[in-house]
């Protein structure tokens, strides 16, 4: 699949300080899908080395690189769900490594098992979601469908079988108690990317926020870990209205082709897929209410520094308000503005 040149040339101009990269690299303003996908292998290798994993975990580069290619082809190209999404995840990931003193809440190990679950997370995403493998009776709905998180279960497998391939496993000199620290941590923390686990956590979330965050519990960790994850796999709602607009157009594009197939099939999709039935900003204001806003109210409680994530998503939403009302007031075709009246 990689060929040993690709590994080469990956590794010919050496590990570049991130900087080099681009000098705002390590800002949360800084948008990650503005670099080109062919640098991103390069920016991910950079990242590695930045947070000390190359040294900590004695990664052999070769082995780096290759893995950071064979991920990046793990992925395949839907609107949405392809590399240049799992990248920005995992540098979001890096962000709130530099910027939070996150040493303070997690261990090293941890850490690191988040950065690797972040570039895998959405490995070989078809571009439909978890109810669509179910009723389209997909391989992954025979394989998974009996546990539930159908897609994240193959995330997490395709990871492993990556991490299995010859020349891919970064975690080959760890020691045998840190490789199923790891294996276990990943687990967890991609299997926490289904919008339901979320949703079932979302108290105890509240509740570790409310009492403060305890080192000491391993419950706390764990929690802290979901929460930086799924803050991560949402990390386009924290940037200018420029990306947060396009990421949507992407999302939706994708949303209304598994519609289109559910249609296709005798099925009828929920509004949010039906290019017919959705209005776009609504559904926008009502995810950033009911999923995004919370999420990063969240992490501004653990950790006042990032405040200012919490502050770009809320402007973000209040854009798709201000672009709700416009397009309103301009009168829309007959079926919103009934629904206008619900
Ligand atoms: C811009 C944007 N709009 C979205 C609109 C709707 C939905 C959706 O699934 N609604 C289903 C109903 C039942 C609530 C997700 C959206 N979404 C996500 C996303 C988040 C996920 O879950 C975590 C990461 C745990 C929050 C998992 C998967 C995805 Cl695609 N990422 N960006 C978006
Ligand atoms: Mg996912
Ligand atoms: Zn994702």
């Amino acid at each position: 699949k990689v060929s040993d040149e690709e590994v080469q040339r990956l590794l010919s101009r050496g590990i570049l300080p991130v900087q080099e990269i681009h000098p705002s690299f390590a800002q949360f303003s800084y948008i990650p899908r503005s670099l080109s996908d062919d640098n991103t292998a390069t920016a991910v290798i950079s990242m590695f080395e930045d947070m000390g994993f190359i040294n900590t975990y004695k990664i052999d580069k070769n082995t780096l690189a290759r893995f950071c290619l064979v991920v990046k082809r793990g992925y395949r190209d839907p609107p949405y769900h392809n590399w240049m999404h799992a990248f920005s995840v995992a540098h979001f990931c890096y962000l709130l490594c530099k910027n939070l003193d996150m040493g303070q809440y997690l261990e090293d190990i941890e850490i690191f098992a988040l950065f690797v679950s972040c570039l895998c997370h959405d490995l070989d995403h078809r571009g439909t979601n978890n109810s669509f493998q179910i009723i389209s009776k997909s391989v992954l709905a025979h394989l998974y469908s009996s546990d539930g998180s159908v897609l994240e279960r193959h995330h997490f497998f395709q990871a492993i079988s990556i991490l299995n391939s010859e020349g891919c496993n970064i975690f080959d000199n760890c020691s045998r108690k840190s490789y199923h620290r790891i294996l276990d941590l990943m687990y967890t923390i991609i299997l926490a990317t289904d919008l339901a686990h979320h949703l079932r956590i979302l108290d105890s979330l509240q509740k570790m926020a409310t009492e403060g965050y305890n080192p000491n519990k391993p419950q706390h960790h764990e929690l802290l870990l979901c929460l930086l994850m799924s803050a991560s796999d949402l990390s386009d709602q924290t940037k200018d209205w420029k990306t947060n607009h396009r990421v949507a157009e992407l999302i939706y594009k994708e949303f209304f082709s598994q519609g289109d197939r559910e249609k296709a099939m005798g099925n009828t999709p929920s509004d949010m897929m039906d290019r017919e039935k959705a209005y776009i900003p609504d559904l926008q204001i009502g995810f950033m209410e009911h999923i995004v806003l919370p999420i990063f109210q969240l992490l501004k409680d653990l950790f006042p520094g990032s405040a200012e994530l919490y502050g770009s998503a809320s402007s973000n939403h209040s854009s798709w308000i201000h672009i709700s009302q416009k397009y309103r007031a301009q009168g829309l075709p007959s079926k919103d503005s009934l629904e206008f009246l619900e």
